[in-house]
């Protein structure tokens, strides 16, 4: 049995990249760009006015000119306009490109407009006012986005505006989830008095699709031979292959013996944790084989503690640690390291964790009410209120 530090630096040793792929602009979001961006133009690529009103020739207004014929209008989405006679004004709309011959935008709300005539009531005009100026938010050619950042919203945007209408991210891993147990059903069948739908691959696929993986989903019956063709099969098209149950110490817990002589390179099986001390995890060639507990909160957590920290290294996430303070003391007797599950408060700018208690590890109830987890280490039994530990936001 090993330590829960050692087994997530076991897990985490074995890095990965799974190459690149090209995806719709759209399908990038929350993704991890895998090339730099560029403006492809200037940002803005025109002056553009920024207010509806007149545009002038400043010199005019110097001149004391106040009373201006409006020539044209000079709408957003129109080639850009010239102003022929310095003495005259031109209509202009917000996101317009500012028309030849003018460098003043007055808003309608300085102007006076009767009769295809503007009065300008400004006292003062300055050169250039209510105009972006062509370029000022970059230039053609400038570094926008560097690559390994995860895709925001606001990003999107920036990739939209340089007509990146397929991205490049990096690839993320082919994974399949494997339920054990002939005492599972899947979730369209009633089940009889012995048995229980297999709601754990589907806990586990659901948390995967929020990272943007899609997995596939196997049920494996408790039967050797047929388990072992199937994960032969299985880790020669998988990048990663979890699985829920068989791992412990029971006669049809044949997962452990059939890893092995599928030539599993095992790096443990068992750490010191509750929940989760079954947790098994090696590689067979380059395929990453996790054995969670089949006791779904032992699954959730190992997933969340172990698996989520790989997969995040794996794809380069910079995460910020987060923190949270005990909202009261907790006793825990056994040498293990203990995942405690809990709710969380904001206390004038403070996280404050409230121990979720009195369930067992197949309680999967109490996991819909888990805002984190926090693991307490495996060498004191007492944990003060207001001790502060690693928060693992959920
Ligand atoms: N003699 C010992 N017995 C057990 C030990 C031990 O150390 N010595 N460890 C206990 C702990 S801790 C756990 S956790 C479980 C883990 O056992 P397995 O990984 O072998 O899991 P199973 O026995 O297959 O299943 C346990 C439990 O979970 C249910 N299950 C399994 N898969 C699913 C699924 N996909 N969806 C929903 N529920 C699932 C299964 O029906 C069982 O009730 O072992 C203890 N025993
Ligand atoms: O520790 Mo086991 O993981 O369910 O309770």
């Amino acid at each position: 049995m090993i330590s829960v530090q050692k087994a997530l630096n076991l897990i985490l040793e074995q890095q990965r990249g799974f190459g690149t792929e090209e995806v719709p602009l759209l399908q990038s979001a929350g993704r991890v760009l895998a090339e730099p961006v560029f403006a492809d133009r200037d940002f803005p690529p025109y002056n553009r006015v920024m207010m509806d009103g007149i545009a002038i020739n400043g010199e005019a207004f110097e001149r004391g000119i106040r009373k201006f014929t409006i020539e044209n209008i000079q709408a957003a989405g129109d080639p850009q306009k010239k102003l022929e006679n310095n003495g005259n004004c031109l209509e202009v709309m917000t996101g317009a490109i500012l028309p030849a011959n003018t460098d003043v935008v007055v808003p309608y709300e300085q102007c006076e407009i009767a009769e295809g005539i503007a009065i300008v009531k400004a006292e003062t005009v300055i050169t250039m006012q209510n105009v972006h100026l062509q370029g000022t938010d970059s230039k053609r050619g400038e570094l926008l986005l560097e690559k390994w950042e995860r895709i925001t919203p606001a990003m999107i945007g920036i990739m939209a505006s340089v007509g990146l209408s397929q991205v490049k991210v990096l690839r993320l891993p082919k994974i399949t989830i494997c339920s054990t147990g002939d005492e599972l059903v899947d979730v369209s069948e009633q089940p009889d008095a012995h048995q229980v739908r297999r709601s754990n691959v589907y806990m586990l696929a659901a948390a995967l699709l929020s990272e943007g993986i899609h997995a596939d989903t196997v049920h494996l019956p408790d039967d050797p031979t047929r388990m072992s063709s199937e994960i032969a099969s299985l880790s020669n098209s998988n990048d990663v292959v979890l699985f829920s149950g068989a791992v412990s110490k029971g006669k049809f817990d044949y997962l452990p013996t059939v890893l092995q002589e599928l030539g599993m390179q095992q790096a443990f099986h068992t750490v010191a944790q509750r929940p989760g001390k079954p947790f098994l995890f090696g590689t067979i060639k380059n395929t990453l084989i996790f054995g969670f507990p089949g006791n779904p909160v032992s699954a959730f957590v190992c997933y969340h503690q172990f698996f989520k920290q790989w997969l995040h290294q794996c794809m380069r996430f910079n995460t910020t640690k987060q923190f949270a303070a005990l909202a009261t003391d907790v006793h825990f007797k056994p040498a293990l390291s203990y995942h405690l599950l809990v709710t969380l408060l904001n206390n004038n700018g403070k996280i404050v964790a409230t121990p979720i208690t009195g369930s067992t590890s197949g309680d999967l109830v109490t996991l819909t009410k888990a805002e984190g987890i926090i693991t307490l280490p495996p060498d004191r039994d007492y944990f003060k209120e207001g001790e502060v530990f690693e928060l693992n936001l959920l």
